[in-house]
């Protein structure tokens, strides 16, 4: 399998917080969601593999080049979204243009026109005038415009109403048909990840608890509902995570085949990543 991107073992130390030995890789083809609850290492992650920060250990690789030796050439190849508007305020959309097509050889000023037009938004307005959505509109055509081969966006939908996260969706899913590209992208929006994610890549205080297909978590994980009495009887094998309630427990069960079959006529749920992150995060190991 092709990677477009592969990290190796990343760590980066701060004060309070460590990255532990993080590693995945999004194949060619494909949109790899990334998750996490707030502080779990998500954007520290992103800017590692950009060298914003520095990193203590770790390999990058990115569209088969080494982070270190070719970061120039990687750059020029992938673009990048952050939750924050990364362009001064007294900007306007046409001079934004004009400073990437100076930077970026690929740089299309006609396709960034027609995502400024596709996105309602203004090329002579001032950017210290924009929404907070129409700011993430804005990078998000930019990051396009220089026809990069991977898109990596940190929470960059966060700031979108439903319509227009539909539409950047669509973009995201019609970007990776060109079997060449792929989407890394960070969200707290799970349920546009259960829309485009092809891979999900969990983080937890710094460290990845898994990093798979989707298809593959939501075909084996499932959710049963039983009393807490019945934990034991399960399988500790079979139990990821359980969570109490007023009525019993829910359990995260590993594989609903196995189960089914040592279970015949229990009720399986289907799992949704917001599902399974909550079990992972507030749940108990039994
Ligand atoms: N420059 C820094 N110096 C010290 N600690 C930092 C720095 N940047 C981030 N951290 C710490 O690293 C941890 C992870 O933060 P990070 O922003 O990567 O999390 P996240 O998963 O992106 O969170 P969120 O979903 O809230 O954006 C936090 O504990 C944060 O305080």
């Amino acid at each position: 399998m092709e990677y477009a991107i592969h990290v190796t073992n990343l760590c980066k130390a701060y004060q309070d917080f460590a990255l532990d030995n993080v590693s995945f890789a999004v194949p060619k083809g494909c949109i790899m969601g990334f998750i996490g609850e707030n502080g779990a290492g998500k954007s520290t992650m992103i800017k590692a593999m950009l060298n914003l920060v520095h990193r203590d250990a770790g390999k990058v690789e990115i569209l088969g080049m080494d982070l270190d030796s070719h970061e120039k050439e990687i750059k020029e190849r992938i673009g990048v979204v952050f939750d924050e508007c990364c362009f001064h305020d007294n900007l306007t959309p046409a001079d934004i243009s004009k400073i990437l097509g100076n930077i970026y050889q690929n740089w299309d000023g006609k396709l960034y026109q027609t995502y400024l037009v596709r996105f309602g938004l203004g090329e002579k307005k001032k950017i210290k005038e924009f929404s907070r959505g129409m700011k993430m509109k804005l990078g998000i055509a930019a990051a396009l415009a220089h026809n990069p081969d991977v898109l990596i966006l940190d929470e960059a939908t966060s700031g979108l109403d439903p319509i227009v996260r539909e539409e950047i969706l669509d973009i995201f899913l019609d970007f990776i048909q060109d079997e060449n590209h792929a989407v890394l992208i960070s969200s707290h929006i799970t349920s546009d990840l259960d829309k485009i994610a092809d891979y999900l890549t969990f983080i937890h205080h710094g460290r990845v608890v898994f990093s798979t297909g989707r298809d593959e978590l939501m075909d084996s994980m499932g959710v049963v509902k039983c009393g807490t009495e019945d934990l034991a009887g399960i399988g500790k094998d079979q139990v990821i995570r359980y969570r109490k309630n007023q009525f019993g427990c829910e359990v995260l069960i590993r594989d609903k085949r196995i189960f089914a079959a040592g279970h015949p006529g229990a009720v399986i749920d289907p799992v949704t990543t917001e599902s399974i992150m909550l079990f992972y995060s507030r749940g108990e190991e039994l």
